[in-house]
């Protein structure tokens, strides 16, 4: 379970501050796909970005399975960022001259697995993530961008890591190859019961989340949840 409390991130530039994540604060559950949509510049990445300990609130604290990051020392935020989360950036940040299958096992040989343990996983999970078993050993720099965002998923699950955080994973691909990425990360927070945060403008995909939220002037509301029809009501 994600806790995100009263979360502000300014920022200074000469005589100005603007504060992009102004006093944020949510719960997602295990297993959640959420979204969060906004305009460009409207701290949707920056938020991601606290989430993920890549950056430090101005004050707030995000809470982790009832772990404080703000309580952790760097040493413990480097290792929460590698063990815990998993990301999948938009420009997919692989290494583009090392192979499918060895780009997914770089961060499980970070976290210390063997190396029969990570190619076995490795495998699995470019299964998992359908990737055809004739390109896991080809080079990322030869892959189509669906197929480097597929290896990009399966390395983000790759330390089962408690959320994944998502900038904008369609946002490169054309629609059809966007849609199978959406079904993906919707069948992995179900299969894997892994909690999904994915930043978006694409309408479609926002759709498909179990939890929408728009983040606009600094603060997050939530979109209503259609009334699920119950049977025979
Ligand atoms: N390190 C920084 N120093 C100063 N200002 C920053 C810094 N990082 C981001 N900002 C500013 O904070 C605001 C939010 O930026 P952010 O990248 O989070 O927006 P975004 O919603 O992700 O935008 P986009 O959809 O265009 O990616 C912007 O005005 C940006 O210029």
């Amino acid at each position: 379970m994600i806790e995100v409390k009263d979360l502000v991130r300014q920022f200074k530039t000469g005589d100005r501050t603007i504060k992009p994540v102004n006093g944020v604060s949510f719960e997602l559950e295990k297993g959640t796909l959420a979204s969060i949509v906004g305009k460009s510049g409207s701290g949707k990445s920056t938020l991601l970005s606290l989430l993920g300990a890549l950056d430090k609130p101005t004050s707030g604290d995000v809470v982790v399975d009832g772990v404080s990051l703000a309580g952790l020392p760097d040493g413990k935020l480097t290792e929460y960022r590698r063990r815990d989360i998993g990301f999948v950036f938009q420009q997919f940040n692989l290494i583009p001259n090392l192979s499918a299958i060895d780009n997914v096992m770089l961060p499980m040989e970070f976290a210390g697995m063997r190396k029969g343990a990570r190619l076995e996983r490795a495998r699995t999970l470019l299964e998992q993530v359908q990737l055809d078993p004739e390109k896991h050993s080809r080079r990322i720099n030869r892959l189509s961008g669906g197929e480097q965002q597929r290896v990009a998923i399966a390395r983000a699950l790759g330390n089962e890591p408690k959320l994944i955080l998502a900038d904008e994973p369609t946002g490169n691909l054309d629609e059809q190859t966007g849609d199978h990425i959406i079904e993906l990360l919707s069948s992995l927070s179900r299969d894997h019961n892994t909690t999904i945060l994915v930043v978006t403008h694409d309408r479609t995909l926002a759709q498909k989340t179990d939890r929408r939220f728009r983040l606009q002037q600094g603060q997050l509301t939530e979109e209503a949840v259609r009334p699920r029809v119950v049977a025979g009501a």
